[in-house]
Protein backbone atom coordinates (compact mmCIF):
# COMPACT_ATOMS: atom_id res chain seq x y z
CA UNK A 1 0.00 0.00 0.00
CA UNK A 2 1.17 3.38 -0.75
CA UNK A 3 0.38 6.12 1.99
CA UNK A 4 0.67 9.60 0.27
CA UNK A 5 -0.94 12.06 2.56
CA UNK A 6 -4.12 13.43 0.63
CA UNK A 7 -7.24 15.15 2.42
CA UNK A 8 -8.75 11.91 3.26
CA UNK A 9 -7.36 9.89 6.32
CA UNK A 10 -5.73 7.80 4.25
CA UNK A 11 -4.82 5.58 7.29
CA UNK A 12 -8.66 5.70 8.15
CA UNK A 13 -9.67 4.38 4.48
CA UNK A 14 -7.02 1.59 4.29
CA UNK A 15 -8.16 0.27 8.19
CA UNK A 16 -11.49 0.71 6.87
CA UNK A 17 -11.24 -1.73 4.37
CA UNK A 18 -7.88 -4.17 4.25
CA UNK A 19 -8.51 -6.08 7.40
CA UNK A 20 -11.64 -7.29 5.36
CA UNK A 21 -9.84 -7.82 2.01
CA UNK A 22 -7.78 -10.54 2.70
CA UNK A 23 -6.05 -11.83 -0.03
CA UNK A 24 -6.46 -8.20 -2.33
CA UNK A 25 -3.72 -5.59 -1.99
CA UNK A 26 -4.71 -2.18 -1.37
CA UNK A 27 -3.44 0.83 -2.90
CA UNK A 28 -4.20 4.66 -2.09
CA UNK A 29 -3.03 7.24 -4.92
CA UNK A 30 -3.80 11.01 -4.50
CA UNK A 31 -3.47 11.01 -7.98
CA UNK A 32 -3.78 8.83 -11.28
CA UNK A 33 -5.77 9.03 -14.84
CA UNK A 34 -7.80 6.93 -14.06
CA UNK A 35 -8.27 3.73 -12.03
CA UNK A 36 -9.55 1.91 -14.50
CA UNK A 37 -6.96 2.66 -16.95
CA UNK A 38 -4.29 2.11 -14.48
CA UNK A 39 -5.52 -1.34 -13.56
CA UNK A 40 -6.46 -2.26 -17.28
CA UNK A 41 -2.26 -1.32 -18.09
CA UNK A 42 -1.04 -3.10 -15.57
CA UNK A 43 -2.72 -6.14 -16.53
CA UNK A 44 -1.71 -5.82 -19.96
CA UNK A 45 1.85 -5.99 -18.52
CA UNK A 46 0.88 -9.63 -16.45
CA UNK A 47 0.08 -7.53 -13.19
CA UNK A 48 -2.89 -9.75 -12.46
CA UNK A 49 -3.30 -9.49 -9.08
CA UNK A 50 -6.77 -8.78 -6.66
CA UNK A 51 -6.38 -4.98 -5.98
CA UNK A 52 -8.50 -2.08 -4.66
CA UNK A 53 -7.06 0.64 -5.92
CA UNK A 54 -8.49 4.29 -4.56
CA UNK A 55 -7.77 7.80 -5.91
CA UNK A 56 -8.76 11.03 -4.43
CA UNK A 57 -8.40 12.47 -8.35
CA UNK A 58 -8.19 10.98 -11.46
CA UNK A 59 -7.18 13.67 -14.74
CA UNK A 60 -8.75 11.16 -17.44
CA UNK A 61 -11.70 9.45 -16.05
CA UNK A 62 -13.66 7.65 -18.12
CA UNK A 63 -17.49 6.76 -18.20
CA UNK A 64 -19.47 3.93 -19.85
CA UNK A 65 -19.57 4.79 -24.02
CA UNK A 66 -16.50 6.70 -24.37
CA UNK A 67 -17.65 10.00 -21.58
CA UNK A 68 -15.19 11.09 -19.73
CA UNK A 69 -16.25 10.92 -16.21
CA UNK A 70 -15.80 14.23 -14.20
CA UNK A 71 -15.39 14.46 -9.85
CA UNK A 72 -13.93 16.88 -7.71
CA UNK A 73 -11.39 16.61 -5.50
CA UNK A 74 -12.41 15.48 -2.11
CA UNK A 75 -16.12 15.36 -3.22
CA UNK A 76 -16.01 11.93 -4.59
CA UNK A 77 -15.43 8.13 -4.45
CA UNK A 78 -13.37 6.98 -6.93
CA UNK A 79 -11.77 3.34 -6.82
CA UNK A 80 -11.65 0.20 -9.43
CA UNK A 81 -11.70 -3.58 -8.06
CA UNK A 82 -9.54 -5.80 -9.85
CA UNK A 83 -9.40 -9.48 -9.68
CA UNK A 84 -9.08 -12.48 -12.11
CA UNK A 85 -12.74 -14.11 -12.63
CA UNK A 86 -14.06 -17.21 -14.79
CA UNK A 87 -17.85 -17.26 -14.72
CA UNK A 88 -19.61 -19.11 -16.53
CA UNK A 89 -21.48 -16.17 -18.03
CA UNK A 90 -20.50 -12.55 -17.60
CA UNK A 91 -24.01 -10.99 -18.53
CA UNK A 92 -25.93 -8.88 -15.69
CA UNK A 93 -22.32 -8.77 -14.03
CA UNK A 94 -22.98 -4.98 -14.05
CA UNK A 95 -25.97 -5.10 -12.47
CA UNK A 96 -25.19 -7.30 -9.96
CA UNK A 97 -22.51 -4.97 -8.96
CA UNK A 98 -25.14 -2.07 -8.98
CA UNK A 99 -27.26 -4.55 -6.48
CA UNK A 100 -24.37 -5.18 -4.28
CA UNK A 101 -23.97 -1.12 -3.65
CA UNK A 102 -27.30 -0.21 -3.66
CA UNK A 103 -27.72 -2.70 -0.45
CA UNK A 104 -24.36 -1.91 0.97
CA UNK A 105 -25.42 2.22 0.26
CA UNK A 106 -28.97 1.95 1.56
CA UNK A 107 -30.06 -1.45 3.22
CA UNK A 108 -33.57 -0.90 3.95
CA UNK A 109 -35.49 0.77 0.98
CA UNK A 110 -37.66 3.50 1.95
CA UNK A 111 -41.38 2.47 2.80
CA UNK A 112 -44.22 3.73 0.83
CA UNK A 113 -44.94 7.60 1.86
CA UNK A 114 -41.57 7.51 4.01
CA UNK A 115 -39.83 10.87 3.22
CA UNK A 116 -36.58 9.30 2.06
CA UNK A 117 -35.59 8.69 -1.89
CA UNK A 118 -34.99 5.77 -2.82
CA UNK A 119 -31.78 4.52 -3.71
CA UNK A 120 -32.48 3.13 -7.68
CA UNK A 121 -30.49 1.26 -10.30
CA UNK A 122 -30.83 2.42 -14.08
CA UNK A 123 -30.11 -0.43 -16.38
CA UNK A 124 -27.05 -1.27 -17.33
CA UNK A 125 -24.45 0.82 -14.86
CA UNK A 126 -26.19 3.78 -12.76
CA UNK A 127 -27.34 4.49 -9.67
CA UNK A 128 -29.68 7.16 -9.28
CA UNK A 129 -31.89 8.59 -6.34
CA UNK A 130 -35.48 8.46 -7.30
CA UNK A 131 -36.14 11.52 -8.81
CA UNK A 132 -33.37 11.07 -11.43
CA UNK A 133 -30.70 12.00 -9.96
CA UNK A 134 -27.75 10.76 -10.67
CA UNK A 135 -25.52 9.14 -7.85
CA UNK A 136 -22.88 7.15 -9.77
CA UNK A 137 -21.75 4.80 -12.21
CA UNK A 138 -20.05 1.69 -12.92
CA UNK A 139 -17.33 0.84 -15.72
CA UNK A 140 -16.29 -2.51 -16.50
CA UNK A 141 -13.67 -4.07 -18.39
CA UNK A 142 -11.77 -6.99 -19.08
CA UNK A 143 -8.27 -8.31 -19.98
CA UNK A 144 -7.38 -11.78 -20.33
CA UNK A 145 -5.31 -12.36 -17.55
CA UNK A 146 -4.00 -15.61 -15.35
CA UNK A 147 -5.94 -16.72 -12.06
CA UNK A 148 -4.61 -19.12 -9.52
CA UNK A 149 -6.58 -21.73 -10.80
CA UNK A 150 -5.38 -21.00 -14.47
CA UNK A 151 -6.12 -18.54 -17.20
CA UNK A 152 -8.87 -16.64 -16.62
CA UNK A 153 -10.34 -13.11 -17.36
CA UNK A 154 -9.02 -10.21 -15.30
CA UNK A 155 -11.48 -7.94 -14.66
CA UNK A 156 -11.55 -3.58 -13.77
CA UNK A 157 -14.50 -3.04 -12.00
CA UNK A 158 -14.66 0.93 -11.52
CA UNK A 159 -16.96 2.64 -9.56
CA UNK A 160 -17.46 6.91 -9.29
CA UNK A 161 -20.03 7.86 -6.37
CA UNK A 162 -20.49 11.74 -5.99
CA UNK A 163 -20.22 12.49 -1.97
CA UNK A 164 -21.84 15.51 -2.59
CA UNK A 165 -24.07 16.33 -5.11
CA UNK A 166 -21.47 18.88 -7.71
CA UNK A 167 -22.81 21.94 -9.02
CA UNK A 168 -25.49 21.33 -11.87
CA UNK A 169 -24.49 23.62 -14.44
CA UNK A 170 -23.48 22.11 -18.01
CA UNK A 171 -24.27 18.63 -17.10
CA UNK A 172 -26.57 16.25 -18.43
CA UNK A 173 -28.56 14.96 -15.59
CA UNK A 174 -29.08 16.50 -11.98
CA UNK A 175 -26.41 14.76 -9.75
CA UNK A 176 -27.15 13.59 -6.19
CA UNK A 177 -24.53 12.48 -3.45
CA UNK A 178 -23.89 9.81 -0.77
CA UNK A 179 -24.93 12.68 1.66
CA UNK A 180 -28.08 12.76 0.24
CA UNK A 181 -28.51 9.02 1.59
CA UNK A 182 -26.78 9.92 4.87
CA UNK A 183 -25.45 12.85 5.83
CA UNK A 184 -22.98 11.47 7.83
CA UNK A 185 -21.48 9.46 4.74
CA UNK A 186 -18.32 10.39 3.81
CA UNK A 187 -15.96 8.25 1.23
CA UNK A 188 -14.42 6.64 3.47
CA UNK A 189 -16.88 5.61 5.27
CA UNK A 190 -18.48 4.87 1.65
CA UNK A 191 -15.51 2.68 0.95
CA UNK A 192 -15.95 0.78 4.13
CA UNK A 193 -19.70 -0.56 4.00
CA UNK A 194 -19.10 -0.77 0.17
CA UNK A 195 -15.98 -3.45 -0.79
CA UNK A 196 -16.25 -6.46 1.58
CA UNK A 197 -19.98 -6.93 0.41
CA UNK A 198 -19.12 -6.04 -3.02
CA UNK A 199 -16.69 -8.85 -3.24
CA UNK A 200 -18.72 -11.67 -1.62
CA UNK A 201 -21.37 -10.62 -4.19
CA UNK A 202 -18.19 -11.23 -7.42
CA UNK A 203 -17.60 -14.01 -5.99
CA UNK A 204 -21.36 -15.14 -5.66
CA UNK A 205 -21.61 -14.25 -9.25
CA UNK A 206 -19.14 -16.32 -10.55
CA UNK A 207 -20.02 -19.45 -8.63
CA UNK A 208 -24.31 -18.55 -9.74
CA UNK A 209 -24.46 -15.64 -12.16
CA UNK A 210 -27.38 -13.30 -12.43
CA UNK A 211 -30.14 -15.13 -11.80
CA UNK A 212 -30.23 -15.18 -8.18
CA UNK A 213 -29.56 -11.41 -8.01
CA UNK A 214 -32.74 -10.55 -10.72
CA UNK A 215 -35.10 -10.08 -8.23
CA UNK A 216 -33.07 -7.34 -5.88
CA UNK A 217 -32.20 -5.71 -9.08
CA UNK A 218 -36.12 -5.64 -9.35
CA UNK A 219 -36.88 -4.06 -6.21
CA UNK A 220 -34.61 -0.85 -7.76
CA UNK A 221 -35.17 -1.13 -11.41
CA UNK A 222 -36.11 2.66 -12.19
CA UNK A 223 -36.78 2.01 -15.47
CA UNK A 224 -39.64 -0.60 -15.05
CA UNK A 225 -42.52 1.14 -16.69
CA UNK A 226 -41.07 4.20 -17.90
CA UNK A 227 -41.02 5.04 -21.76
CA UNK A 228 -37.07 4.53 -22.62
CA UNK A 229 -35.66 6.09 -25.52
CA UNK A 230 -32.77 3.93 -27.06
CA UNK A 231 -30.01 5.35 -29.20
CA UNK A 232 -30.54 3.37 -31.51
CA UNK A 233 -34.23 5.45 -32.29
CA UNK A 234 -35.88 2.61 -31.27
CA UNK A 235 -38.66 3.43 -27.76
CA UNK A 236 -40.60 1.16 -26.11
CA UNK A 237 -41.78 0.56 -22.28
CA UNK A 238 -39.42 -0.55 -20.31
CA UNK A 239 -40.58 -3.83 -18.32
CA UNK A 240 -37.63 -4.81 -16.41
CA UNK A 241 -34.51 -7.17 -16.89
CA UNK A 242 -34.09 -10.80 -17.75
CA UNK A 243 -32.38 -13.78 -16.10
CA UNK A 244 -29.29 -12.74 -18.49
CA UNK A 245 -29.71 -9.00 -17.52
CA UNK A 246 -31.06 -7.56 -20.46
CA UNK A 247 -33.21 -5.24 -20.31
CA UNK A 248 -36.65 -5.78 -21.84
CA UNK A 249 -38.75 -3.30 -24.23
CA UNK A 250 -41.77 -3.92 -25.62
CA UNK A 251 -41.63 -1.58 -28.70
CA UNK A 252 -44.33 -0.90 -31.53
CA UNK A 253 -42.62 -4.08 -33.51
CA UNK A 254 -42.82 -6.06 -30.54
CA UNK A 255 -40.62 -7.30 -26.92
CA UNK A 256 -36.84 -6.42 -27.49
CA UNK A 257 -34.38 -7.73 -25.46
CA UNK A 258 -31.75 -5.38 -25.12
CA UNK A 259 -28.05 -6.18 -24.55
CA UNK A 260 -26.05 -4.44 -26.32
CA UNK A 261 -23.33 -2.93 -24.11
CA UNK A 262 -23.10 0.51 -27.26
CA UNK A 263 -26.75 1.47 -26.35
CA UNK A 264 -27.90 3.96 -24.16
CA UNK A 265 -30.87 4.33 -22.61
CA UNK A 266 -32.50 7.55 -21.26
CA UNK A 267 -36.20 7.40 -19.78
CA UNK A 268 -38.73 9.91 -21.02
CA UNK A 269 -39.10 12.97 -18.45
CA UNK A 270 -42.56 11.58 -16.84
CA UNK A 271 -43.38 8.23 -15.57
CA UNK A 272 -46.38 6.00 -16.78
CA UNK A 273 -48.71 5.59 -13.83
O1 LIG B 1 -21.45 6.48 -15.43
C1 LIG B 1 -20.62 5.86 -16.09
O2 LIG B 1 -20.65 5.85 -17.34
C2 LIG B 1 -19.57 5.06 -15.39
C3 LIG B 1 -18.66 5.94 -14.54
C4 LIG B 1 -17.55 5.14 -13.90
C5 LIG B 1 -16.53 6.03 -13.23
C6 LIG B 1 -15.50 5.23 -12.47
S1 LIG B 1 -14.54 6.25 -11.41
C7 LIG B 1 -13.43 4.93 -11.12
C8 LIG B 1 -13.22 4.24 -12.44
N1 LIG B 1 -12.20 4.92 -13.19
C9 LIG B 1 -12.67 5.48 -14.30
O3 LIG B 1 -12.01 6.13 -15.13
N2 LIG B 1 -13.98 5.25 -14.40
C10 LIG B 1 -14.48 4.46 -13.30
Amino acid sequence: MSLTPIRWPAEALWQAVSPLLEGFTVEILPEVDSTNTELMRRARTGRCEPILLVTEHQTAGRGRLGRQWVSGIGDSLTFSLGLPMSPADWSGLSLAVGVSLAQSLQPQLPAAGEDRARLGLKWPNDLWLEGDRKLGGILIETASGVGPGGPSRYVVIGVGLNVRAPAGEGLSTTPAGLRDIDPALDAPTALGRIVPPLVQALLAFEQHGFAPVRARFAERDLLQGRIVNLSDGLSGLAQGVGPDGALRVQTPGGLRAVTSSDISVRPQAEPIS
